[in-house]
């Protein structure tokens, strides 16, 4: 890189050269920018330290060192972390775009085998975290990301639990509901990994439909919902339901068959997704489970990623690189993406097909409506579950930095203007 290009492109943390902004979601900005170490284009999550004016969080950081250390093609990586100006900035790999955009592009035709691969490759991010004892929380299709080649990835594993409940003014964060879990909805303080498998199983079931699946308005109507299509569940299904700190009784609505709901799905689909859809979270089958279950073992196989249909790069260029950036352009605000035209690999065989039906499209007044119901999800984990003690939070000063970048490998860089 020039001197020049020193001179005008901002720089962070004396590394990163920083580009457009990619977004803002629940936690804060997330920007683009180039790794002037690797070259690699990366994504910088700047999350907003909020009143935590004593600064970056002791237990923070080392739970971040643990997210830094799961490493798996189906997991996004997080690779590297440093306090900048009072906020806290997480370095990830640069992703194109997320299930969500593939979920609502109605020129994407999805055949079961492309189902069955986005959500096989969801299952074993999953199960890669659940091994760890780190549980997502926030699974929602738009923290399933796609790269480049077409893998999904899981994003934002483990920052609902190190940064809180949400702010949710400033976030779709109200979505998460249609992806919770019923004991979390009846108040669950204790709970496991089963939470990220009834996402999961939400997310399966968005992909078959091409729609939410059960889109509440509020707590107790997604609980409604939930009743509507599976059926009440009764104490002889879920014993533990009626100890729920937030359990209240629901009139009996009996269920809808499976095939109902899902007509297209096979056997096999339709097996796992009652077993994932498990009232009790006891009895839910896990993401290791799941994976080992026949859906997965009986035709068709899974479309290999790259072959997987997708919407456009979110951002154009995809992949630019140090040379082809302009250093006078500064940071530039874009809008959030749109899809323009379509990316369709060929198939041998099969031919592109575009969506007979319309899809929901009013997703965006849908999501306005929702954030203007905003309210406070249960977000804490108690650690128990996990025979672990609650973490306290004490936090670092300067003084502390060198021995914390030396202990967790951090990088922490002079926090200068
Ligand atoms: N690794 C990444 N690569 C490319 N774009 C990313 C990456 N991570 C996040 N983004 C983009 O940045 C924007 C903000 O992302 P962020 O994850 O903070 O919030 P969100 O997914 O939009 O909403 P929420 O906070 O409710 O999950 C989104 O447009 C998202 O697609």
């Amino acid at each position: 890189m020039s001197e020049v290009d020193n001179l005008l492109t901002k720089k962070v943390a004396d590394r990163y050269l920083k580009r457009e902004v990619l977004g803002e979601g629940t936690y804060g900005v997330v920007y683009k920018a180039i790794d002037t170490k690797s070259g690699q284009v990366v994504a910088i999550k700047k999350i907003r330290l909020g009143k935590q004016k004593e600064g970056v969080n002791f237990t923070a950081l080392r739970e971040i060192k643990l997210l830094k250390e799961l490493k798996d093609p189906n997991i996004i990586e997080l690779i590297d972390a440093f306090p900048h100006k009072g906020n806290l900035h997480l370095v990830f790999e640069f992703m194109e775009t997320d299930l969500e955009a593939v979920i609502r592009d109605r020129n994407i035709f999805l055949s079961p085998a492309d189902i069955k691969s986005y959500i096989q490759m969801t299952l074993k991010g999953l199960a890669v975290c659940h091994k760890k004892w780190v549980l997502h929380r926030d699974m929602k299709p738009n923290n399933l990301l796609i790269g480049a080649h077409g893998q999904l990835k899981l994003a934002d594993f483990g920052l609902a639990r190190l940064f809180g409940s949400p702010d949710r003014r400033f976030t779709h964060q109200v979505f998460a509901r249609w992806y919770r879990a019923p004991e979390l909805l009846f108040g669950a303080k204790q709970y496991g990994p089963g939470v990220d498998v009834w996402a999961a199983a939400c997310i399966f079931a968005e992909l078959l439909l091409r729609r939410p699946f059960l889109q509440g308005n509020s707590d107790i109507d997604q609980l409604g919902k939930i009743f509507a299509a599976f059926g009440t569940p009764k104490p002889s299904q879920w014993h533990d339901m009626v100890y729920l700190p937030d359990y209240v009784e629901y009139q009996y609505v009996p269920g809808q068959s499976l095939k109902t709901l899902f007509p297209t799905a096979t056997e096999d689909c339709l097996d796992l997704l009652s077993k994932m859809f498990s009232y009790d979270p006891k009895a839910r089958i896990s993401a290791e489970q799941a994976l080992e279950h026949r859906y997965f073992s009986s035709g068709p196989p899974p479309t290999e990623p790259a072959l997987l249909p997708r919407p456009p790069p979110k951002r154009e260029p995809a992949n630019p690189r140090v040379s082809d950036l302009n250093p006078n352009d500064g940071p530039v605000v874009l809008s959030p993406p749109r899809k323009s035209r379509r990316v369709m690999p060929h198939r041998e065989g099969f031919e592109a097909n575009v969506r007979p039906e319309k899809m929901d499209d009013h997703g965006n007044e849908l999501r306005q409506a929702a954030d203007e119901r905003s309210e406070q999800v249960p977000m804490s984990l108690d650690f128990s579950v996990f025979g672990m003690n609650p973490p306290t939070r004490p936090t670092i000063n300067s003084a502390d930095r060198s021995h914390l970048k030396r202990k967790l490998d951090l990088e922490f860089q002079p926090e200068e203007e």
